[in-house]
């Protein structure tokens, strides 16, 4: 028998006064999987992502996080989940390592605190004051304090605002990591490449609905979308659409030897996120746009 699902909503809705912030939403994220939410600025994730953590109560719709109503769950389901906080600003005299082992001890199975925070990387700030620390060392705190209670299921709304790089990466390490202890982990992001790396399904939101969901290989299509084959000919720069990309370039390869300038090209998750909500700005940003315009 397969497990029942980590999370599951149906029609969920949230209003404030007549903002519809969340508009019909349904969600599956399913035991051991990494699921990301994607979506505009507005979109209604971080709304969802507090209903789900028990923060923020609903108007209408189903909800079962680890089988349980989080509007009317207790302290135990609160154990199994891992929240991440953004900011402990009364807590910031105390050092990281403080944190971290006092955090611990709320939890009946509690990681070991040295190793957290050698995996979110502070163990050079372990003496550290926490209002000493930069946005980023803060925000890897906010993730070694939401996992330190070794729950089933994390919640990591936008995690990775404000790392470097480098950061990011060691991050995205010490998610593959708590993936592959079986741990479920529901992610909001707006990095496009967070979501490809990590995830293993990917949801797009859009004004407070599902707008496109999938694998980040499959998502809208993009596997089957058409490959451009670009090079440059003896006229300047050729290109052409095609779904068998190989046997063009192959061809190519016959007749020119070396192809110049070759290129193949498949519409990135990017592209395909941006043509599902509607343009480079958003579609809610577009119509803005277009009414500027007729005032002008
Ligand atoms: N406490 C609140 N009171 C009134 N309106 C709110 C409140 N919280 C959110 N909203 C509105 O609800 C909508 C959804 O907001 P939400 O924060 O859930 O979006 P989001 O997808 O997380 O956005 P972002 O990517 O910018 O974090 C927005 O229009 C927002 O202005």
């Amino acid at each position: 028998m397969t497990p029942a699902p980590a999370v599951e909503v149906s029609a969920l809705r949230k209003t404030y006064g007549p903002k519809k912030a969340v508009d019909g939403l349904d969600l599956v994220v399913q035991r051991g999987e990494i699921l990301a939410v994607l979506g505009p600025n507005g979109a209604g994730k971080t709304t969802t992502v507090e209903i789900l953590e028990g923060f923020r109560r609903r108007d209408a719709g189903e909800v079962r996080v680890l089988g349980e109503d989080p509007a009317a769950a207790g302290r135990q389901w609160r154990s199994r989940i891992g929240v991440v906080l953004q900011g402990t600003d009364d807590l910031a005299e105390a050092t990281v390592g403080e944190l971290v082992r006092h955090f611990a001890r709320y939890y009946p199975d509690a990681r070991d605190p040295e190793d957290v925070i050698d995996a979110v990387g502070l163990r050079e700030k372990v003496r550290v004051r926490t209002r000493q620390l930069s946005g980023g060392q803060r925000r890897r705190l906010d993730v070694a304090l939401g996992i330190v209670g070794r729950p089933e299921l994390v919640f990591l709304d936008e995690p990775t605002t404000g790392f470097d790089p480098q950061a990011r990466r060691s991050f995205w390490d010490l998610i593959a990591g708590l993936r592959a202890d079986g741990t479920t982990i529901l992610l909001t992001t707006h990095y496009l490449e967070e979501a490809e790396h990590l995830a293993d399904r990917v949801v797009v939101v859009d004004r407070g609905r599902v707008v496109a969901q999938g694998t980040p290989a499959d998502l809208g299509g993009r596997s089957a979308r058409q490959a451009v084959v670009r090079w440059t000919g003896e006229d300047g720069p050729r290109e052409v659409r095609t779904d068998t990309p190989t046997a063009t370039v192959a061809e190519l390869a016959a007749h020119l030897g070396e192809v110049p300038g070759l290129q193949v090209l498949r519409p990135t998750l990017e592209d395909v996120y941006l043509s599902l909500i509607g343009g480079p700005d958003g579609a809610a940003d577009a119509v803005t746009d277009e009414a500027r315009e007729g005032v002008r």
